[in-house]
């Protein structure tokens, strides 16, 4: 079966407003992706996940074990945690980094030099762990938290925004890291992003408001709130205009969206319709959906 991260029922009120209001999930092996806008109660999540917040109600479970109870301790052992800015000391090496926390996480010396000696390897960044973390470059920050959410071997991961700031080369070859070192395990990471999420992830878990606006695979997801195709129309000289009971949506400047069953049949139909106006059409394509739109569907906001 493997290990399974388990939210139930958490809730988490900061000065009377509750900024995470019910939320229950579960991430067996694989990906799952906790994704909603800035503010939506992601990184509030998960701190009560990975323990380092006390839910003001329900609880977290991970491989069965239950964070806020008496197998507190096993549960936090079980789980590598990299939260969005990992704490490193940036007069040290990575690998002096690493063992530090590895002597933190309760390893003896001999053993925290050798997980550390492993990971940098496996994350690739031996050629660098005598280096001052300082010198390293955002990617190679990121890597080396994974590696010290890895110390002590954990069945599974917790990752806060794993890639935000980071370069589409950086990002790319951070997620190669993340597919290898995922493997067999539990991975659950937040993300704004629904292309990151719709690639990355095999089980999605959509958060609004502090709330869980939906959950599943991102392909059922898009087959129940956004099946329909999108055309998009990049005109100039007029405005989204309406076709046939199709009303557009702005998508941008001079740019307009329409929801349709059959893309094909549309694009030339709005063509025309545009060019009868008086428009000049740049461009017109169609999109198919993904969880942008399915956000837009739950929530008629864009993420
Ligand atoms: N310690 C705190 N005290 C008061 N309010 C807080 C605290 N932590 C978070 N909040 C508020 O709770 C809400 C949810 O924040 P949270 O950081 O969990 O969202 P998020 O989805 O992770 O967004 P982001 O991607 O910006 O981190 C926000 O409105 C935030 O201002």
């Amino acid at each position: 079966m493997g290990c399974v991260i388990e939210a139930l029922g958490l809730v988490k009120a900061f000065g009377g407003r509750r900024v995470v209001d019910g939320v229950s999930f579960s991430a067996g092996v694989g990906f799952t992706a906790l994704m909603g806008p800035n503010g939506a109660g992601k990184t509030t999540t998960l701190s009560m996940v990975v323990g380092a917040l006390r839910p003001d109600r329900g609880s977290v479970r991970v491989c069965g074990f239950y964070m806020w109870g008496r197998d507190g301790l096993r549960a936090r052992r079980l789980l590598g945690y990299a939260p969005q800015d990992m704490p490193f000391k940036d007069k040290l090496s990575g690998y002096e980094n690493l063992v530090w926390i590895g002597l933190i996480k309760g390893l003896g010396l001999f053993e925290a030099g050798r997980e550390a000696r492993r990971l940098l390897e496996e994350v690739g960044l031996y050629e660098h762990r005598g280096k001052r973390v300082a010198l390293y470059s955002g990617g190679m920050r990121r890597k080396l938290a994974v590696a010290a959410a890895l110390l002590g071997n954990p069945e599974a991961l917790v990752l806060d925004e794993p890639t935000s700031g980071l370069d589409p080369v950086a990002r790319a070859d951070l997620w190669d890291l993340l597919a290898k070192v995922g493997r067999g395990r539990a991975v659950l990471f937040t993300t704004h992003m629904a292309e990151e999420a719709q690639r990355r992830a095999d089980f999605v878990v959509i958060m609004h408001e502090g709330r869980v606006a939906a959950a599943g695979r991102p392909g059922e997801l898009v087959a129940k709130y956004a099946p329909n195709p999108r055309v998009l129309v990049y005109a100039e000289g007029a405005k989204g205009i309406e076709v046939e009971g199709a009303r557009p949506r702005e998508a941008g400047p001079g740019v307009y969206e329409y929801e349709v069953a059959d893309a094909s049949l549309w694009i030339p139909k709005l063509a025309e319709a545009y060019l009868r106006v008086g428009a000049k059409v740049w461009r017109i394509e169609a999109r198919e959906p993904g969880l942008e739109e399915v956000f837009f569907a739950l929530t008629g906001r864009r993420l």
